[in-house]
């Protein structure tokens, strides 16, 4: 997969319960209009949503399983249940959460590294982070790539954006790592796309900005409505 998104544009078509386009079925159309207007992959979460964008599409997928538990803050494929329903959906990429807090029911990322190894050597993984620090251990776990999804949503981080500072932490992550980096959260135009890949990014991902109407709607009320 890492191949084929090489300095391109992934889409992540994802709707949470709480949102009005929760549907593996409109997913897959948002994954069909993102392959129409030029996408080189797909993010998505759920083992539903991802066999029925893959019956849509053709393009590679990075799948994730989002799921809350009541011990931990991870909540981004967090333990071996969430990687089996990925790896039964047949997504060519995993992305987990990788930052150094601690997992549900005490498991530690190195035994999920391991077993997705284990289980389906084809599988690529992508490390989700928040700090470098994060994404120097997902180097040394052996992921095939970093991801800044999680930078602004730790408590650590809380807030951050990742083009502020003219993507000053992206720049930091790029000379602290070797592995590919995608840049990923809060990219909400297609200028800081561009830019991201300019800096060094080797692949971006969109989400929000393409697939939420209603953040779409909310940013031009927003300036419709300022004085
Ligand atoms: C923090 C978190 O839960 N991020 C999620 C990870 O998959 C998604 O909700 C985001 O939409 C995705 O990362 C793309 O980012 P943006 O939608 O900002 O372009």
């Amino acid at each position: 997969m890492l191949e084929q998104i090489s300095h391109g544009l992934v889409v992540s078509c994802q709707a949470l319960e709480n949102e009005p386009l929760h549907s593996s079925y409109i997913m897959s159309k948002m994954a069909l209009a993102a392959k129409l207007g030029g996408a080189v992959g797909i993010r998505a979460n759920s083992k539903q949503d991802i066999i029925s964008i893959k019956k849509e599409v053709n393009l590679p997928v990075v799948g994730i399983v989002k799921r809350d538990y009541s011990d931990s803050e991870v909540f981004i494929t967090a333990t071996k249940k969430e990687v089996d329903e990925l790896i039964e959906s047949g997504c060519e990429m995993i992305a987990m959460d990788a930052t150094l807090r601690e997992r549900p029911n005490e498991t530690t990322l190195l035994e999920l590294v391991s077993y997705v190894r284990e289980k389906n050597a084809k599988v690529q993984l992508m490390a989700d982070i928040a700090t470098v620090e994060d994404a120097i251990q997902a180097e040394q776990l052996g992921f095939d790539c970093v991801s800044t999804t999680l930078y602004g949503y730790t408590k650590e981080t809380k807030g951050y954006k990742l083009y502020e500072n003219d993507f000053e932490f992206l720049k930091t992550i790029l000379k602290n790592v070797s592995i590919p980096i995608v840049a990923e959260g809060n990219i909400i135009t297609p200028e800081m796309a561009k830019n991201v890949l300019r800096i060094g990014a080797y692949s971006v991902v969109v989400g929000g900005a393409i697939t939420r109407p209603q953040q779409i709607t909310s940013r031009f009320v927003e300036e419709v409505m300022r004085d």
